[in-house]
């Protein structure tokens, strides 16, 4: 006991040791933040997040403690982004759905510490965002197994006050929930939105559970929870279980282990005089003549620009029947680094109808970061 007694003793200086290098730290980042505001260069910066990782590890002695470090610096420098990304905004995100929706979890791992504002449709989000309600709005874009989410890109287009300032990977993993003190072996009926109960139907099979088909998994949690009844459980995220008071009786059964939703950012910031960095995503919107070849034309302008082209999508023109506007996700490459997008679109001006920056940003993968989230 002593023993125990002595390491929480060290553990406690150093902690308030750390306490207080970390508001010194949080101060530059407040200080890093402001600056960014006035640049316009991305929170994000992969290249400066690898060399502090580096130079950091290498002063670690003990080798074995070096991966745990670089994983502790790779959370102080999630916290530092969300941090700033709340300072930056004005601390208001919208999202479409319920809270514990997955938009709505998205919401809360790229802002944890902005206020959640739920709106009921895709539209209201934009409206929420246009009207500076919100500061950012976040929306689902694809999912890896559903496919695009064509309302939103039409949303995109049909907004050109509005443009996207992150995309952001969010994976899928369904939990089975059950309210405290249920058991696995004493669920009889799992409720869910449909999507969840197929991705997970070998595992509810196995189990023997009748399913029952709910409007969302997030609504879903929310019944469970008011029912408590140990017999009936929920198929949704482990976040939801902690909104709802749930425990989760089994992790990660949905069988399609590939399954990621892609999330944009929108935002009433423009992007056309922002310095693109290398590797940092430029989005597009544009039309073309009804000609032979002018899309062609486009596509070619923009590889000899040396941008790596690693989407393109086509959706009907509103109101022009068997038209088609484009989107477009390009990479930025070293050698146009560092300069805004006017010359870009000013070189796809001749060969488009018309061609309008959608955004410049980041993308990011939005792990499980423990503390962060919740
Ligand atoms: O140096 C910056 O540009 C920062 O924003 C600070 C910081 C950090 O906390 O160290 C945070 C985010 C960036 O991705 C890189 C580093």
């Amino acid at each position: 006991m002593e023993l125990l007694e002595q390491a929480r003793a060290e553990i406690d200086a150093v902690d308030a040791q750390m306490a207080e290098l970390f508001e010194r730290r949080m101060r530059a980042v407040a200080m890093v933040a402001r600056s960014k505001a006035d640049s316009g260069k991305p929170v994000f910066d992969p290249e400066r997040e690898r060399a502090v990782i580096a130079k950091n590890t290498a002063r670690i002695t003990d080798e074995a403690l070096r991966p745990y470090y670089n994983r502790f610096l790779q959370q102080a420098m999630a916290v530092s982004r969300a941090y700033q990304r709340e300072l930056l905004g004005r601390g208001t995100a919208a999202y479409q759905g319920v809270e514990g929706a997955w938009a709505h979890i998205a919401s809360r791992r790229v802002f944890p510490f902005a206020r959640q504002m739920a709106c009921k449709t895709w539209a209201d989000v934009f409206e929420a965002v246009s009207t500076g309600k919100a500061e950012f709005g976040v929306l689902p874009f694809e999912n890896s197994t559903a496919g695009d989410v064509s309302a939103v890109l039409d949303l995109l287009y049909g907004h050109p006050d509005l443009s996207v300032c992150g995309v952001y990977d969010l994976p899928i993993r369904q939990d089975l929930l059950g309210i405290p003190g249920a058991t696995l072996a004493g669920l009889r009926t799992v409720v869910s939105h449909q999507q969840a109960l197929s991705q997970s139907a070998p595992f509810l099979r196995a189990h023997g559970f009748e399913t029952k088909v709910w409007g969302n998994t997030a609504d879903a949690a929310r019944y469970v929870s008011e029912l408590g009844d140990p017999a009936v459980g929920a198929v949704a995220s482990a976040e939801t279980a902690r909104l709802y008071g749930l425990q989760v009786l089994a992790q990660g059964i949905n069988e399609d282990g590939d399954n990621t939703t892609r999330f944009v950012v929108i935002t009433r910031t423009r992007s056309e005089d922002i310095p693109v960095g290398e590797g940092q995503r430029i989005a597009l919107l544009f039309t073309v003549d009804h000609k032979p070849g002018k899309l062609a034309q486009v596509i070619e302008r923009i590889g000899s620009m040396g941008f790596n082209m690693e989407s393109i999508k086509s959706r009907p023109l509103p109101h022009v029947q068997f038209e088609y506007y484009f989107y477009v996700q390009l990479i930025c490459p070293q050698r146009a680094a560092g300069q805004s997008c006017r010359t870009l679109l000013h070189d796809l001006e001749a060969p488009c109808r018309t061609v309008r920056l959608l955004g410049v940003f980041d993308h990011e993968t939005l792990c499980d970061e423990e503390g962060v989230t919740v």
